[in-house]
């Protein structure tokens, strides 16, 4: 069965097939800060992101994924909730059919019209792979976007999203600095939580940071241009590719800042 966010196979038919996705430690959820506990002992993020390991973008049928080479500590994240090395592997994006919609973490209650994730998996485990099956295996940074201003950062991104318009279409994609995606506070909120996915493994920890970048509208119209189906199969357009929220179930939420 091939999951997807259509009404025949999205978030509210996930469990059918993937009983996981009904596990205590689900993603994303609504984060609500007057509910956050404040940790003194969580230490600032450590991000070191090395622009020459940027490979290639793609459309895998969910979302546009740009990946990175991981055979080496060259693109890692550090310290914050989590211990020892995680190194990048890829990002991608969640957003709406319009811009009051489209994140997967809400911030009480309030969604936004995207949201970048950043995921890093634990170098403690041999491969991504391993680490996914693992409950500190993997580490996503979740990024808000704001409708404001044109974010020239995003530029390079979205100029390609032509050359990718398809399920299954990838292109090259190189010398990028992931960094310069992040917004100049690093102050973030964290839980143990899941992948977003049906396979929904309970083996993240999200790291979601508390200041949101910009994206314009017409911006936003561009990540809407890429499409769902493969080439020839249609006319689907790849919108609301995100997944409700999920309950929390008695998890605690943290913030790294008052
Ligand atoms: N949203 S997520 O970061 O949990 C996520 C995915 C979400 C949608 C489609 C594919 C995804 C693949 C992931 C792989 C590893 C960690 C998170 C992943
Ligand atoms: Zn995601």
């Amino acid at each position: 069965m091939s999951w997807g966010y259509a009404p025949h196979n999205g978030p509210d038919k996930w469990a059918v097939n993937f009983p996981v996705a009904n596990g205590p430690r689900q993603s994303p959820i609504d984060i609500v800060p007057g509910q956050a506990s404040y940790d003194p002992s969580l230490k600032p993020l450590n991000i070191q992101y090395d622009p020459s390991t940027c490979m290639d973008i793609l459309n895998n049928g969910h979302s546009l994924q740009v990946t990175f080479t991981d055979d080496t500590d060259s693109s890692t994240l550090r310290d914050g909730p989590i211990s020892g090395v995680y190194r990048l592997k890829q990002f991608h994006f969640h957003w709406g059919s319009s811009d009051d919609q489209g994140s997967e973490h809400t911030v009480n209650g309030v969604r936004f019209p995207c949201e970048l994730h950043l995921v890093h998996w634990n170098t403690k485990y041999p491969s991504f792979g391993d680490a996914a099956k693992e409950p500190d295996g993997l580490a996503v940074v979740g990024v808000f976007l704001r409708i404001g201003a044109a974010n020239p950062r995003l530029q390079k991104v979205l100029d390609s999203l032509e050359s990718i318009k398809n399920k299954g279409s990838q292109s090259t994609f190189g010398d990028f600095d992931s960094r310069t995606l992040l917004p100049p506070s690093l102050e973030f909120w964290t839980y143990d939580g899941s992948l977003t996915t049906p396979l929904g493994k309970e083996s993240v920890t999200w790291i979601v940071l508390k200041r949101p970048i910009s994206v314009s509208p017409a911006q936003m119209e561009m990540f809407r241009s890429l499409q769902f189906c493969a080439e020839g199969e249609g006319v689907w357009d790849m919108v609301d590719n995100f997944r409700p929220t999920q309950p929390l179930k008695g998890r605690l939420l943290r913030a790294n800042f008052k």
